[in-house]
């Protein structure tokens, strides 16, 4: 099966309701159980490193100003200006009125410039105004597009609905990457998770994306771990490799590491690059700095050494 622009509505059902359903209990017991696994030191700091290139280093408020996206982009660019030999950050994160900015400041670094669209972080509004979101964010620049799929017709069972608009926001991006984002703390069971994954796969998804960061629960190990499942599988049936990113609520550094052990366990090692995994995240890169800077020197640093992100 590839990539299919036209799918009908009882089709596009029966595939979806065709997957095998997600053990529950089996999903929580294997994150669970690669959640304990414990890293030697010398793995520790290329872990580190390694989850330092794969951030999406995001912020989405209302009270966003160019100073402060600026400001986050100096810090993707060179997360400690005291280390040379810390690795840039994969993407700055910002509303679609923000990309010209992040654009500017990042120009020549090549670190990305991620944009969220589709009237995030709801999804309700007219599929003009979501496309219109979308191009204004690569015409002015944006190299990866994070849509919302529309949860409401999801959970009503329009699937066909959510599809097209994927299939429609994939056409609109153009060269710029589309991470699909589910919303998964919305989307309710581990049936939902998988279903989604397939269905944004074959709309033409080049990522998948747990969540916003703004409903809770946003990221999990089991939800991450049953996308996983299905970029491994969807490449094993179609050949063609579909990225994920967990976000949301992901901000210690032994996150960041049990993610990378699902991945690894999951999906595998063809996953572990900052092209196929992401983490998007508002304040983890802090922490990855201050365990790097103590692995290396031994002393904690603190909070205060790093600016805030
Ligand atoms: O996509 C990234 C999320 O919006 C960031 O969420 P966070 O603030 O919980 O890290």
């Amino acid at each position: 099966m590839s990539t299919e622009t036209h799918v009908s509505a009882a089709e596009l059902r029966a595939f979806l309701h065709g997957l095998p359903g997600v053990d529950q209990v089996g999903a929580e017991e294997r994150a669970a159980r690669l959640a304990t696994r414990s890293i030697k030191t010398s793995a520790k700091a290329q872990a580190i490193d390694l989850a330092i290139s794969m951030v999406d280093l995001t912020t989405l408020e209302g009270a966003d100003t160019p100073g402060k996206v600026r400001a986050l982009c100096a810090k993707g660019v060179q997360p400690d200006p005291g280390d040379p030999d810390v690795p840039r950050v994969a993407a700055i994160c910002v509303y679609p009125d923000m990309v010209g900015v992040a654009v500017e400041a990042l120009r020549g670094s090549g670190v990305g410039v991620a944009s969220v669209a589709t009237a995030f972080p709801s999804g309700r509004a007219p599929m003009e105004a979501k496309l219109a979101d979308t191009r204004a964010a690569v015409e002015a620049g944006a190299t990866e597009i994070d849509m919302v799929i529309d949860r409401g017709a999801f959970l009503a069972g329009d699937y066909l609905k959510v599809y097209e608009e994927i299939v429609a926001t994939k056409a609109a991006c153009g060269e710029a990457h589309l991470k699909v984002i589910f919303e998964t703390g919305e989307l309710v069971t581990y049936d939902n998770v998988r279903r989604a994954s397939w269905l944004a796969m074959r709309a033409g998804a080049d990522f998948i994306k747990t969540s916003t960061g703004k409903v809770s629960p946003a990221a999990t190990l089991p939800v991450t771990l049953v996308m996983l499942e299905a970029v491994r599988d969807f490449r094993a049936e179609t050949g063609r490799q579909v990225g994920v990113k967990p976000a949301g609520g992901i901000r210690t550094t032994k996150d960041a590491i049990k993610y990378l052990v699902l991945v690894n366990e999951t999906a595998g090692p063809d996953w572990l690059t900052p092209q196929w995994f992401r983490l998007g995240a508002s304040s983890l890169l802090n922490d990855l700095l201050m365990q790097r800077r103590k692995l290396a020197t031994g002393v904690y640093s603190g909070p205060d050494y790093f600016t805030l992100d």
